[in-house]
């Protein structure tokens, strides 16, 4: 058994005895029933996911996944592909936009490189987990070959394992690699059937003549390739990537291993769509970092079943919006372990019951 079929057998549901019991701590806290909202659901769920009424949220580590894209060369994007490297180098350097945020939010950023058309040599900090370089022109043919998707796939699941081993609290997804809203429109269209105008957007901010060309790519690359919904390897290899599938297996690996695991915006929400398609139990394990602009994120947050956290109009990705909402679920994790109850402060409790 390959380490893709071994993880998607071992991901089970959330615990629902546990949801249940955090839930009843939280309602002993000195306050009124549900008046904390949201941050009782991420306390809920991260000490069923975690297995622990008080699980410890110290180390929380985003991956960052970096992957060329073939269909550039077709005009999707307002940037060229050079883009990718050079941002991976900004990214090891401390200079980009996950960088500050992360560093703000006391979360650490890993760089992954899993399909980056560029020779890094020996960039310190660098993760070279390369599957190949860039993924092929969608329009022409099959993105990846299959068993490069499953090698994407399990670099992944193999970081989640490892940040088990490490003692990794929380995971966070994010990317990098130009052109990659073209395969995550692709993706999404696939399953939901919507028009590919309807889940097709401006990505790095493209204008009017562009977008109606990068709505004509995925058209043809869909009809070259006619992945099959049912088999989410399928769509992933034909009209993903490899930064994407990387995300799928970080997602899987986090699901595999009780841990949860924060997704950010729509390219990263693309891979753990894949992700629970492959397995629906891995939804009870995502929180969905924030709204990207893009205006077919919601379809797939839909598709996923996450609400996000965060609205702040960003798209960006890297994992920007996943280390602001890491701090959202470590505060609601903090009631959970913190807050006294009626009891402990001498409160009075509700009357009127
Ligand atoms: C400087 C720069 C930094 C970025 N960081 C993330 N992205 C984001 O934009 C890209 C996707 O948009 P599209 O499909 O239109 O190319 C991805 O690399 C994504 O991570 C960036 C893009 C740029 C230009
Ligand atoms: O929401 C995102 O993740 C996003 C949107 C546009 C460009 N890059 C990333």
């Amino acid at each position: 058994m390959n380490l893709l079929t071994e993880t998607l057998a071992v991901i089970k549901p959330v615990d629902a005895a546990l949801l249940q019991e955090a839930q009843r701590r939280l309602d002993n806290k000195t306050k009124p029933l549900g008046s904390l909202g949201r941050l009782e659901e991420f306390a809920r769920r991260f000490a069923a996911i975690s297995g622990s009424l008080e699980p410890d949220t110290t180390k929380k580590v985003i991956y960052t996944f970096a992957g060329d894209h073939g269909v550039v060369e077709e005009g999707v994007s307002a940037f060229p592909k050079e883009v990718t490297p050079q941002m991976v180098l900004n990214f090891l350097n401390g200079g980009a936009g996950v960088n500050v945020l992360a560093r703000h939010a006391g979360v650490e950023v890993r760089v992954v490189d899993v399909g980056v058309d560029y020779d890094f040599g020996q960039a310190p900090g660098l993760l070279n987990r390369k599957v190949a370089r860039g993924t092929r022109n969608f329009v022409k043919g099959p993105a990846m070959t299959r068993e490069e998707t499953v090698a994407a796939l399990e670099v992944g699941i193999e970081l989640a394992r490892e940040a088990k081993r490490e003692g990794v609290a929380m995971l966070g997804t994010g990317e990098m690699g130009i052109g990659n809203t073209t395969p995550s429109s692709a993706i999404i269209a696939a399953f939901s059937g919507k028009t590919v105008e309807e889940v097709t957007h401006r990505g790095t901010g493209i204008g009017d003549r562009a977008l109606e060309n990068k709505v004509q790519v995925i058209e043809r690359g869909l009809a070259v390739n006619r992945p099959d919904p049912k088999d989410p390897l399928d769509v992933l290899a034909k009209v993903g990537g490899l930064e994407i599938a990387g995300i799928a297996g970080l997602v899987l690996g986090a699901a595999a291993n009780r841990i949860p695991v924060v997704v950010d915006g729509f390219i990263s929400t693309a891979g753990a769509l894949i992700a629970c398609e492959l397995n629906p139990h891995v939804r009870g394990y995502i929180f969905a970092a924030h709204e990207s602009v893009e205006i077919g994120h919601r379809f797939m947050l839909e598709r996923v079943g996450a609400e996000p956290i965060l609205d702040l109009h960003f798209r960006l990705g890297e994992g920007t919006g996943a280390a602001l909402a890491m701090g959202l679920i470590e505060a609601g994790v903090k009631v959970l372990k913190e807050m006294a109850t009626f009891e402990q402060a001498g409160v009075e409790g509700n009357t009127v019951r």
